[in-house]
């Protein structure tokens, strides 16, 4: 695994977009493996900007999201639809048809993660995955306990997700109990991932992913065995990891 620290949020956001848009200019053709929540932000902002800016073309680019909350369509603010579209697909001019994530109406709801598994092969599978961490290790939605072996799936969501996750609802109350997610093997087959990480809430999860036992209780753990993993973390981040260092 290779680790870049960064000072603060706002590097590791230009350094994650480096790496996106370097990819993008070398295959046009990229599958982009999407994430959301605060951390990616950053990224959309100065991929976005990079676009304006410079041009870069995502024409042919095609996009899967990791996850998506059951009940919520892509017109509801609080989607991940919604998100990719107005923080990035939008602003980037990524055409809408390129662009995948689960469907979280879907009247069946494991057959639409059957689907969405197969939407994900028949692009060939995901070229870069951009990641997030949640505060308990998960990656995706993919909660402590959850399979290594597991492709895309139904979540019941902990309450420390739907906790974590209530600044972006009105209440917690309001955040979806379920939602559909890639698996940890789905994730795992990813060609090369990218996982960005940033503020002192998520230094103790990082180093335990980093260099803990690889258990299913800590999902993100299992990216020790990732050949190809890039992480990007300000010095907040990495702060658990560099004084255990430091004392040895
Ligand atoms: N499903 C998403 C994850 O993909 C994301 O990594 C996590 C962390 O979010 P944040 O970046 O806001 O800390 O939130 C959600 O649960």
């Amino acid at each position: 695994m290779k680790i870049i620290e960064v000072q603060n949020y706002d590097q590791m956001s230009q350094q994650a977009a480096k790496i996106i848009i370097e990819t993008v200019q070398d295959r046009p053709q990229t599958v982009l493996g999407l994430a959301t929540g605060g951390t990616p932000l950053g990224t959309y902002t100065y991929l976005v900007r990079d676009h304006q800016l410079n041009g870069t073309s995502y024409k042919q680019v095609h996009t899967v999201n990791l996850d998506e909350y059951v009940g919520k369509a892509p017109s509801d603010e609080q989607s991940y639809s919604y998100y990719m579209n107005k923080h990035l697909f939008e602003p980037a001019n990524i055409p809408k048809t390129q662009t995948y994530l689960p469907n979280g109406l879907a009247a069946n709801l494991e057959e639409e993660a059957e689907r969405y598994t197969h939407t994900l092969q028949s692009l060939g599978g995901v070229d870069l995955q951009l990641l997030g961490i949640g505060k308990n290790g998960h990656i995706g939605f993919n909660e402590p306990g959850t399979s290594f072996d597991s492709e895309t799936h139904v979540v019941q969501l902990t309450p420390s997700t739907r906790q974590a996750n209530a600044k972006y609802f009105s209440s917690e109350s309001e955040v979806p109990t379920q939602a559909i997610t890639l698996g940890i093997a789905t994730i795992m087959k990813a060609k090369r991932i990218l996982l960005i990480v940033s503020g002192i809430e998520k230094a103790e999860i990082l180093y335990q992913c980093l260099y803990g036992q690889i258990d299913e209780q800590i999902p993100a753990s299992i990216l020790q065995k990732h050949p190809h993993v890039t992480i990007i973390a300000d010095q907040e981040a990495l702060s658990v990891v560099n004084q255990k260092a430091e004392a040895h």
